[in-house]
């Protein structure tokens, strides 16, 4: 398969393009596109050879044998057959366009930016449902692991409630002030290596709201069928109760890499994986699993997602573009981490509309940015 990677010198994407190599009989990697990191993009290049590459603001320009693409360009060869599948692992909502295009069309999709399906989902419900649509494959991995419970069952009547589990990031035991939390404590997430903002977003639990969001559009559920306990170690990663009582829960070690491999499974010309029996090495030495319900209501930043899921309309898309000003400013040293929770709730306050078209929706976004950003220019520590 001809694939593309939306994202490829992230976090995600170093790891997608990592797993992508171990099967190079079945996958060729024609597009790599990051975002504005040239140097990361150039040896990604000179180790996979793409036929096309994209940044933000480099103009067309040959590279070897690699061409660099004209976002019209870039949008013209991901849309044509020359691509059949896509990995799409990009920050930010500049790729909002170009992921509602490839959703219209017959390409496998491999989608794991929750801004994106959250800013699309009012528009696009249908298309982003995998149940209507079999192109798309969950990447985030709370949602993988709920669609492989979810694919395989003959009868998804028997589900009473479907959970999602949050590792708690660094603060959750912190007894402490929040104000005395630092961008440097906060970047230290315990079990996963991702970018900054998801990684802000998983310390204020935020995250798991957004994932919660995520998981309604994905499964076609509505927020209250969904739960969220916290498991300290991330081995647990999503699961549903039926209504016999029984949990069928989804375990795995905390890395992406063991998501990516499953997910491209399928596709595999020869169904091996390098792996055979890892079981002493990967679960043997797990001691202890740590449950905590329900979410403890010093993380409010979670249950204002929720707030934001229960208005519905346009208020997830606002809800996401506060959120990514508010971790812009904590980053920047512009807002404590116990302050963004509270511009989120006063954000949550505006009257937001219902979205008729994708531009509207993207204008929400917006809309919730700037608020947010003069919420936190009130509150008089902005440096931006
Ligand atoms: N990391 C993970 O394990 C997981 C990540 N995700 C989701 O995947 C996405 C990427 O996460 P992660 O890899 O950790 O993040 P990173 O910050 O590490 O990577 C972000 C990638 O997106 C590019 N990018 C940055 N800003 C924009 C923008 N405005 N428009 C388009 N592209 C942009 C970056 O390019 P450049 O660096 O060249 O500027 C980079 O390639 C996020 O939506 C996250 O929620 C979901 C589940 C797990
Ligand atoms: C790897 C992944 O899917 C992340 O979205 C992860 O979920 C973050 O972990 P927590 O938000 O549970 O800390
Ligand atoms: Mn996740």
């Amino acid at each position: 398969m001809k694939v593309a990677i939306l994202g490829s010198t992230g976090f995600l994407g170093t790891q997608i393009l990592e797993v992508l190599s171990e099967y190079s009989d079945s996958f060729e990697i024609c597009l790599l596109s990051g975002f504005k990191n040239y140097r990361k993009l150039r040896e990604q290049i000179d180790a996979y050879h793409p036929d096309y590459a994209f940044l933000k603001e480099v103009e067309e320009e040959k590279i070897n044998n690699t061409v660099f693409l004209s976002e019209e360009k870039l949008r013209e060869v991901l849309f044509s057959s020359k691509i059949e599948g896509v990995f799409i692992a990009s920050a930010g909502l500049d790729f909002l366009d170009i992921f509602a295009g490839l959703l219209s069309l017959p390409k496998t999709l491999w989608v794991a930016s929750k801004e994106l399906m959250i800013v699309a989902g009012e528009i696009l419900k249908s298309k982003i449902s995998v149940f209507a649509n079999q192109n798309l494959i969950p990447l985030d991995s709370e949602h993988y692991a709920l669609w492989s419970i979810l694919k395989g069952m003959q009868d998804p009547g028997r589900v009473e409630k479907v959970y999602l589990t949050a590792s708690g990031g660094p603060f959750y035991e912190w007894r402490g002030s929040f104000e005395d939390i630092t961008p440097e404590m906060t970047l230290a997430h315990p079990n996963w290596k991702m970018g900054d903002k998801i990684t802000v977003d998983s310390a204020t639990l935020v995250n798991k709201g957004l994932e919660v969001i995520e998981a309604c559009y994905l499964f076609e559920l509505s927020y209250h069928q969904i739960d969220v306990f916290v498991q300290r170690e991330s081995y647990l990663h999503a699961g549903v109760r039926l209504k016999d009582g029984m949990y069928h829960m989804v375990m795995f070690p905390p890395d992406m890499r063991k998501v990516i491999r499953a997910s491209l499974y399928p596709f595999l010309k020869k169904k091996t994986l390098p792996c055979p029996d890892l079981f002493a090495q990967e679960l043997g030495g797990v001691r202890t699993l740590s449950f905590d319900y329900p979410v403890s209501e010093r993380f409010q930043g979670f249950y204002l997602a929720l707030e934001a899921a229960r208005k519905g309309g346009g208020y997830p898309a606002f809800f996401c573009g506060a959120d990514q000003a508010c971790v812009e400013a904590f980053l920047n040293r512009g807002l404590s981490f116990g302050e963004i929770a509270v511009v989120l709730e006063e954000c949550l306050q505006a009257r937001v509309p219902n979205p008729s078209n994708l531009q509207e929706a993207f204008e929400i976004y917006q809309r919730g940015y700037h608020l947010a950003k003069e919420r936190i220019v009130v509150r008089g520590r902005s440096q931006c």
